[in-house]
C-alpha cells in the first residue's frame, strides 16, 4: 500500500497535534454545552474517533452516511443520504465532523437537512480543507489543514474504497490510476 504513495500531505505526528488543536478549541466553544459530533462516513470515521477523544467534556456521537463520489475522482454532484441520524436533534448544538470539504457539496446538502430539523447551532469541523476545488460558498468553522489541488488519500480518504487505514494523507503516484 505505502508504495504507492508519492508524496507525504499531512504526516501522522501533523495529524496528532492538528486534532489536538481542534479538540481543545472545540471544548472551549462548547463549555456548559453537550454538543451532538456527527460523523459522516465513511472517510470522517478516523478523524471523528481521534477528535472525541481530544474533547474531554461531555458529548455524544451520531453517525450519517452520505455519499457523492462512489468510486470517482470528481464529485458526481448528487449527494444520496444513505444512513440517516437515530435521533431528533431539535434544540440541539451540532458538530458536523467531515474528513474533507472539497466541492462543498456534500455539506450543502447535509445543512439544508438539518436545518429544517431545527437544531440550536450547526457547526462543521473538517480535518482538511481544499478551498480551491470549492463549488459551493460553505463556511467551515474548523479546520484542521488547507491542502492543494490534489486527490488524496489516508486517514480516511480513499481511492476505490481503499488506503483509508493509511496513517497519515498523501497523494498516490499517477501509475496507481493509469492501471484502472
Ligand atoms: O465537498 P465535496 O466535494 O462534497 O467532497 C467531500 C465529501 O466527499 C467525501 O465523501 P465520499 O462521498 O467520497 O464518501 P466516503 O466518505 O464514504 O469516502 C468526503 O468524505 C466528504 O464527505
Ligand atoms: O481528495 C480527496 N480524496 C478522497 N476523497 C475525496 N473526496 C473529496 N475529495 C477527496
Amino acid at each position: 500500500m505505502r508504495e504507492n504513495i508519492e508524496k507525504t500531505i499531512v504526516s501522522t505526528e501533523e495529524i496528532q497535534k492538528t486534532v489536538a488543536r481542534l479538540g481543545q478549541e472545540l471544548q472551549t466553544d462548547y463549555q456548559g454545552k453537550v454538543p451532538i459530533f456527527i460523523c459522516i462516513l465513511k472517510g470522517a470515521v478516523l478523524f471523528m474517533t481521534d477528535l472525541i477523544r481530544a474533547y474531554d467534556a461531555p458529548a455524544e456521537i451520531e453517525f450519517m452516511d452520505v455519499s457523492s463520489y462512489g468510486d470517482a475522482l470528481e464529485s458526481s454532484g448528487e449527494v444520496r443520504i444513505l444512513k440517516d441520524l437515530d435521533i431528533p436533534v431539535k434544540g440541539r448544538d451540532l458538530v458536523i465532523v467531515e474528513d474533507i470539504i472539497d466541492t462543498g457539496r456534500t455539506l450543502e446538502a447535509l445543512i439544508k437537512l438539518l436545518q429544517t430539523r431545527e437544531a440550536a447551532s450547526i457547526k462543521i469541523c473538517s480535518f482538511l480543507n481544499k478551498p480551491a476545488r470549492r463549488l459551493i460558498n460553505v463556511h467551515v468553522d474548523y479546520t484542521g489543514v488547507t491542502v492543494p489541488d490534489e486527490f488524496l488519500v489516508g486517514y480516511g480518504l480513499d481511492y476505490k474504497n481503499q488506503y483509508r487505514n493509511l496513517p497519515f494523507v498523501g497523494v498516490l503516484k499517477p501509475e496507481v490510476y493509469e492501471q484502472n
